[in-house]
């Protein structure tokens, strides 16, 4: 580490030493004239990360400093790469110029101030943030006497603020539904390592902060201050944790913010508990939001995503991370959908006019905080355009039929009526067709727009026309048509009249309008208190016009920001139209069908698929083959739990990971890929799919599937639907195999919940006859000469063997390899022909003390094989030479 104490520093590293201090967390982007520099160990990393040279600048206690800088007006992109990479900027700007620091004294340093500190969970740039996601940050208080958490959300980029109260165990998962970009937490607070235990394995970052203001009064302070209130009583009814975390959140936003409170809709309360709840790990898995490999393409959420606005897809977005468990509430989704799909003409024209919606959301917050662009206001011109054409497209009475449009349709016509209409009018007046795209710039007032303006752009524009004119007049008035106007740094506008017109000139009538200003050999130059005025005028023109049209700007702004309500549901009603009109366009486009919702335990899919391998099947031009589900309540008639068994490649992890994003889909509003479905509602979903290592948190791949195997077994309820994908195939076969032995017996016999569990291990195919509840379906396979074909059908009962090795085979595993791996199998099954496992297993009898009323394992039937003749029957003799084929007949004899 550098020594970078301000002790013997410059004066001017001192200023930097001083500034770093304040922000050691953060990477200081320090403003030098057309730079933002980066010193010491901030240059160093920034240089890995963003690839740029690094430098040296003067020394610092006898060393040489390390300097990297990247240009200040194309920071964005370096801005961006740097948040990515995890780092937080501290942006120090230069607060005065070098001619005004010199006035304090010839050696003063310039001033400078941090003015922003850049990090994931606060970005208002459009090039940093994603159009189609929130970026919300998060902020979570404990209460550690009674369990309870509060959680404060913000999207400072679209001003949603939100409050959400829960219990501490509930905390990852209620964070996981929002997927906020940053999770700040009170720094030495009470509890702190209880909140810190469930936080850190998220993917957002961690950021802790500390602030008086995280306290009922505190809180309340700060909302106060915030929306400019004497009392907090009219924004509703929160608790003192939610003021307390309310004020964390505004504290953080501040800090970063420099001081500028931000700028938000009121705190809405959000309450949970009608969600259907997906863990962290269950989405990863999944892919609802994004893949595995983090990229949103190739997701559920890409896969169903036709909507035409951002505020849309930023709703959709919501709406799958956080389904439904309310049943009144999803079928009021999936009616509009339905109405949707039956109005053709209206659905086409309404998404053809969305696609010609601007971000209203995100350009409202910058005018809120005060970086908006004039294009951000004929963003808002156009959108209650493009609003008022979708109105009429919405009055059939038929598509009204669906509570949800009809909503949506009073939303949007109150929103115009209650003064978007004329705020429309007036900005479109005042605004030319195509803004520039800095206010600063000028030039973003249509001209007739205003009369002072246009008579000094007139002024600006017409100067040489005003001084021809007034020659001319000059001219006429003195008899002299040699005398000009000319115009030099020196003097600016001046007369000049050659040396032997003077005496004419200051002997005739005109001469008391002429002032000698200057005399030279051959001419003399006068002034006019006219020409003096004029050339002041159109001097200052130039920047009068840009000061005008600057505060016709600000006028502007502030008379949208006097209807920011009505234009936030304006945006809200318009996002559900859109999100309405995609699912119905995707459910056309789909073959999807509505599913149908019930009250108690059943899962009934009909001809299901896979939306998202669908896709990419049908890419490559292949067919998806649909398959049927149906796991039963407690009337017995299916299974509830189904232990799926099938050959590597078969599609067990497809057909596990459809059914629960199916489910997924239907509790979110949406219709589902199948011919038909019917659905008991879930609580939660569930799903342990694959092994991963943490290895940068040091665990295992065997620790990390048990930790979320335990997580599962303790959390899910009898309501909950569990996806469980070869849990035990981390550690040695007996074990992994008690394990998931183990696992389906406490699902079934403890838990009660609906689940579907795929294996390698054939030895669970018997819980089937041991479990009352419990059923065995397998992914059809069949061997055509040699070669093994995957039919990709589930069919009722276990599957008869693994065919491991002909997939091996298959994937083009040396043709020696194959052999002796069929060898060693065939070794293996005669040895537990023997003996069979699980005749071992009455530990897995649960008493009923122990895990309820399960029923007690029974002993298996004992499998019969002839091992030399399963040998025989695999050898393809064609395929071995005759090395192989001597130890064959080796190996043959030692099996009989
Ligand atoms: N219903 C289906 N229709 C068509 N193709 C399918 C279907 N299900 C799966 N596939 C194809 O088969 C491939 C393998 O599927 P999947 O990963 O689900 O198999 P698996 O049985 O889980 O394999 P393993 O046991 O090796 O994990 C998929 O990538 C997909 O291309």
């Amino acid at each position: 580490m550098t020594d970078t104490s301000a002790k013997s520093a410059t004066p001017f590293m001192a200023q930097y030493l001083q500034i770093k201090a304040q922000h050691p967390d953060a990477l200081l982007f320090f403003r030098m004239g057309d730079f933002y520099e980066l010193f010491f160990e901030d240059a160093i990393h920034a240089a890995d990360v963003l690839d740029i040279t690094l430098t040296h600048r003067g020394q610092h206690q006898g060393e040489k400093i390390p300097m990297a800088g990247v240009p200040h007006h194309s920071a964005e992109p370096y801005l961006a790469r740097l948040i990515r990479a995890g780092h937080r900027v501290a942006v120090c700007e230069q607060t005065e110029t070098p001619a005004e620091a010199k006035k304090r004294g010839y050696k003063a340093i310039v001033n400078r101030e941090v003015v922003r500190i850049v990090t994931p969970g606060t970005l208002t740039e459009d090039t940093l943030l994603d159009a189609r996601a929130e970026n919300l940050l998060a902020a979570v208080l404990h209460d550690p006497a009674s369990g309870e958490i509060a959680l404060a959300f913000a999207d400072i980029s679209t001003g949603r603020f939100s409050v959400v109260s829960d219990r501490l165990a509930r905390l990852s998962s209620l964070i996981a539904s929002f997927q906020p970009k940053e999770i700040v937490y009170l720094q030495g607070a009470d509890g702190e390592s209880d909140i810190l235990a469930q936080l850190k394995p998220m993917s957002a970052p961690l950021t802790p902060h500390v602030t008086r203001q995280a306290s009922p009064q505190g809180g309340r302070d700060s909302l106060k201050g915030a929306f400019h209130l004497s009392s907090v009583e009219g924004l509703g009814q929160f608790t003192s944790l939610e003021f307390g975390v309310m004020g964390l959140l505004l504290s953080y936003i501040e800090l970063t913010q420099a001081g500028i409170p931000p700028e938000l809709d009121f705190p809405r309360r959000e309450s949970l508990s009608g969600n259907l709840i997906v863990d962290e790990t269950t989405r990863h898995a999944l892919e609802i939001e994004r893949t595995q490999a983090g990229s949103r393409k190739g997701s559920l959420l890409d896969a169903i995503d036709c909507t035409r606005t951002a505020s849309g897809a930023r709703l959709l977005n919501e709406q799958l991370s956080r389904p439904l468990t309310d049943v009144a509430r999803i079928n009021m989704r999936l009616d509009a959908i339905q109405t949707l799909m039956e109005f053709d003409h209206q659905r086409d024209d309404i998404r053809s006019a969305l696609s010609a919606m601007p971000d209203l959301d995100r350009a409202r917050a910058r005018l809120r905080l005060n970086r908006a662009s004039p294009r951000d206001l004929q963003a808002i011109a156009r959108g209650i355009g493009v609003s008022q054409t979708i109105l009429p497209e919405l009055d059939d009475p038929g598509l009204q039929g669906a509570a949800l449009v009809s909503d949506i349709h009073a939303a949007i016509d109150q929103a115009i009526s209650n003064g978007l209409g004329p705020l429309q009018g007036h900005l479109s007046s005042m605004l030319v067709d195509e803004p520039p795209l800095l206010a600063n710039d000028g030039g973003m007032i249509r001209s007739g727009a205003s009369e002072e303006l246009d008579r000094l752009r007139t002024l600006r524009d017409d100067s040489k026309k005003i001084i021809a004119a007034m020659e001319q007049r000059y001219q006429a008035d003195t008899g002299i048509s040699q005398l000009k106007i000319k115009f030099n740094n020196m003097l600016g506008y001046y007369v000049e009249i050659p040396a032997r017109f003077v005496d004419d000139l200051e002997k005739g009538e005109q001469a008391s309008l002429f002032h000698r200003r200057q005399g030279l050999a051959n001419a003399t130059r006068y002034t006019s208190d006219e020409l003096v005025e004029i050339a002041r005028e159109i001097e200052g023109a130039t920047s009068e016009s840009k000061l005008l049209e600057l505060r016709l700007f600000e006028a502007l702004i502030h008379a949208v920001l006097e209807h920011s309500e009505g234009l936030r549901d304006l945006t809200h009603a318009i996002s559900a139209l859109d999100v309405a009109c995609a699912g119905a366009h995707w459910a056309i486009n789909n073959e999807a069908c509505r599913p149908e919702l019930f009250a108690d335990k059943r899962l009934e899919v009909e001809a299901g698929r896979h939306p998202v391998v669908e896709a990419a099947l049908r890419k490559e031009g292949h067919g998806f083959v649909s398959n049927h589900v149906s796991l039963g309540d407690e009337s017995g008639k299916d299974p509830r739990l189904q232990v799926i068994t099938g050959p590597n490649m078969a599609g067990k992890s497809t057909f596990l990971r459809q059914t629960a994003l199916l489910v997924i889909l239907a509790q979110s509003g949406w219709f589902v890929p199948a011919r038909r479905m019917s659905l008991g509602i879930v609580d939660r979903v569930f799903s342990r799919v694959g092994a991963s290592d943490d290895l940068a948190r040091g665990k295992s791949t065997f620790m990390v599937e048990m930790l979320e195997t335990a997580s599962i077994l303790n959390q899910a309820s009898d309501r909950a639907l569990v996806i469980l994908d070869e849990v035990g195939r981390g550690t040695s076969t007996y074990d992994g195999l008690a394990i998931a032995w183990s696992c389906v017996e406490y699902l079934h016999d403890v838990i009660r919940c609906r689940g579907l569990f795929a294996t390698h291990y054939h030895e669970l195919t018997q819980l089937a006859a041991r479990l009352p509840f419990a059923g065995n379906l397998s992914l059809k396979a069949r061997e055509w000469r040699g070669d093994l074909i995957f039919l990709h059908e589930i069919q009722e009962g276990p599957a008869d063997k693994s065919y491991g090795v002909q997939v091996a085979r298959l994937a083009g595993l040396p043709k020696a390899a194959v052999l002796r791996a069929k060898r060693v199998l065939d070794e293996l099954e005669a040895d537990k022909s023997d003996h069979t496992v699980t005749d071992d297993m009455p530990l897995f009898s649960f008493s009923e003390d122990e895990a309820g009323a399960g029923p007690a394992p029974e002993k298996a039937d004992k499998p019969t094989s002839a091992p030399a003749v399963d040998l025989l029957s695999e050898i393809e003799p064609d395929e071995l030479s005759p090395k192989e084929a001597l130890d064959l007949i080796y190996q043959l004899k030692g099996l009989v």
